[in-house]
């Protein structure tokens, strides 16, 4: 197996119960070594319930639980970690709340300065990205593959690889180094269903490794 695993970030809109399903589909399909809740502009208690439904789904099949940009709630629900941006909170403070064990991930864009700061600080992993073009979070960074290459050799904190990321473009960054590839589209919205996109990727992580 290619040391490069999948990371899934949810839908940014979803409805708990039935995702749940989705999710379970997802997961039971291949591996995943973690998925993110990513809820944008929705009120704190909908965040709660979403991890409530999501949560046991991802951490009984021993699948990382990471919530995206609250630290806070992160801690206060029994999410595995957080991940974190330029413009969130700030890893300190994230790594404060969360505590030492849980894992915290950083988003780099594209810039070896803000990489080996979050590392240095004790980031878990790094996230570059856009690595092609998307419109789940349209980005104005691009960075090359050669950014994993690099980070990879001088580096043993893990990187991630996200931004329009398919079974169809993957190889190019596992071939490099990329330690996670994190998608939302490949899967969600694959045409035979999530199981069928986290195959997809799975094959496509692989034969990138051989
Ligand atoms: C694994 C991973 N990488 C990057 C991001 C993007 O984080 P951020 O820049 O804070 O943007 P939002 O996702 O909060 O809109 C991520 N969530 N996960
Ligand atoms: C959250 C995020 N951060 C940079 S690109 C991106 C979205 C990735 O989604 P997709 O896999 O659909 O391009
Ligand atoms: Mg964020």
């Amino acid at each position: 197996m290619a040391d490069c695993r999948l990371y899934l970030c949810t839908p940014q809109a979803l409805d708990p119960a039935a995702f749940a399903t989705t999710l379970a589909e997802a997961l039971d399909a291949g591996d995943v070594a973690c998925v993110q809740l990513r809820l944008k502009d929705v009120d704190d208690d909908t965040v709660r319930r979403a991890i409530d439904a999501l949560r046991p789904v991802a951490q009984s099949r021993e699948v990382a639980f990471i919530l995206n940009d609250r630290p806070d709630l992160a801690a206060e629900t029994g999410c595995d970690g957080v991940h974190v941006g330029q413009s969130d909170w700030p890893y300190a403070k994230a790594r404060k709340a969360v505590g030492d064990k849980a894992i915290v991930g950083v988003t780099c864009h594209d810039s070896r300065h803000l990489a080996m700061e979050a590392a240095e600080a004790g980031a878990d992993y790094v996230a570059f990205g856009a690595f092609y073009q998307t419109t789940t979070k349209p980005s104005i960074y691009r960075p090359e593959p050669d950014l994993l290459e690099w980070w990879s050799e001088m580096m043993e904190v893990p990187c991630v690889a996200i931004g329009g990321i398919t079974a169809d473009n993957c190889a190019p960054l596992v071939r490099v180094g990329a330690d996670f590839i994190c998608v939302v589209t490949a899967v969600w919205n694959h045409p035979d269903g999530p199981g069928a996109g986290v195959k997809a990727l799975n094959a496509a992580i692989e034969a990138a490794g051989e």
